[in-house]
């Protein structure tokens, strides 16, 4: 299978940054500042790389605030007070979680919650190396807790095995890949029947796996190898092989040498016209040109649990990153359920509420149980 042939090259970007229009775009997430989007641009055409390169870097910069001016910041009192009331204000558009849990419940009364958490930033805190991103014991027991209650299902970047070896818990549904590997339950009314396959939990339970990505695996492999390569040199860069995608990350890079890593990965993703490249916090990641995101799982795990079409159900996704402004523009222009942004600044969000952090995500699923419970009764 020959992935690598055709005579333009995808590149990632935000299309709003270059001012390209969406109609060059394979495909189009409308009207979304939030998606990952990509290019497709002619190879030959001199120049328009070198604008890429520097669109990559203005993104990498700016999609890194913590890194630049929060600890800048840190120390300076009148900062501090500016940055509080800043994200006051951005609380009006995004009400905290917790504070409108009352509000959340009156809806959710009578209607079957579905809970998505995305991993990294929501149930863990973001740390330096991202092999030691573990979760409390504290916030376990709370996913364990709700999964009791609610179906709960984890949506991440991150391979499936690697996210479930973090997580520990059997009673959960899992996602990895941003959504390109899902093992969910088995159900008639899965949809897209050719690319799911029975399976086994690690309970023994038999289990659908969808993998619409699966033709890329040799292709993802390939690049994951070159890759390391071509980072091996640059001090602080890591390469993670997520299955169906590679995340670069730079979090540990010197911020001089940024721009060192963006050029390397755009320079050998010309070569492979079928991947992209997105980005997420302080990490660049290749991934198949293929129309599928954390929402189109959302929607896909929703339909196998037979949960879709039903006045009853309100999902709620609880995320912090990009990619789960996918699942938050789903479920806002279904009009059903709501999305959560876990964010400790303000930004703008399809979500409709907020949490600052991972241990309001851990209070507010705690809320949920007591809820749950105090209903049964
Ligand atoms: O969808 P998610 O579960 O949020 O996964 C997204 C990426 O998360 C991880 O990277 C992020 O967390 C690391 C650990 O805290 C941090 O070091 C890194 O800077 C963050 O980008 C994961 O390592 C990536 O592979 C995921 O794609």
């Amino acid at each position: 299978m020959d992935l690598n042939s055709g005579s333009t090259s995808p590149v990632l970007t935000d299309n709003t940054r270059l001012g390209i229009h969406s109609g060059l775009l394979p495909y189009s997430h409308s009207g979304s500042a939030f998606s990952p989007l990509f290019l497709t641009i002619p190879r030959k055409r001199p120049g328009l790389l070198d604008d890429v390169k520097s669109s990559l870097l203005d993104t990498m910069i700016s999609s890194s605030p913590t890194h630049n001016k929060l600890l800048k910041d840190a120390n300076n009192e009148t900062a501090q007070s500016d940055a509080d009331l800043a994200y006051r204000n951005w609380m009006c558009k995004y009400p905290s979680a917790l504070a409108s849990f009352e509000q959340i419940a009156k809806s959710a009364n009578g209607k079957r919650i579905a809970l998505f958490l995305d991993y990294d930033g929501t149930l863990s805190p973001i740390v330096d190396n991202p092999d030691n991103a573990f979760m409390s014991n504290a916030m376990r027991v709370a996913v364990r807790n709700v999964a009791k209650y609610f179906p709960t299902a984890i949506i991440s970047g991150r391979s499936r095995d690697k996210v479930y070896e973090f997580v520990g818990l059997t009673e959960l549904y899992y996602a990895g890949s941003h959504g390109m590997d899902i093992m969910g339950p088995v159900s008639p009314s899965h949809g897209d029947s050719t690319n799911c396959i029975k399976s086994v939990d690690k309970n023994g339970k038999e289990v659908n796996l969808f993998q619409p990505a699966s033709k890329f695996l040799p292709l993802i492999d390939e690049v994951h190898k070159s890759l390391l390569e071509i980072t091996k040199d640059i001090v602080g860069a890591k390469v993670e092989n997520n299955k169906f995608c590679v995340s670069v990350h730079y979090r540990n890079v010197d911020q001089k040498s940024w721009s060192i890593v963006g050029d390397a990965v755009l320079e050998l993703l010309k070569g492979y016209p079928r991947l992209r490249l997105t980005h997420g916090r302080m990490v660049l990641e290749v991934r198949p040109v293929l129309d599928w995101h954390k929402g189109k799982a959302v929607e896909f795990l929703l339909k196998s649990l037979g949960l879709t079409n039903c006045d009853d159900v309100l999902p709620i996704y609880v995320g912090d990153d990009r990619t789960d402004e996918d699942a938050f523009k789903v479920l806002r222009e279904g009009n059903r359920g709501y999305g959560i942004l876990v964010s400790p600044m303000p930004k703008e969000s399809n979500a409709f509420y907020s949490l600052r952090d991972p241990s309001e995500v851990m209070e507010f699923l705690n809320a949920l149980v007591m809820w749950k419970k105090k209903s049964v009764v």
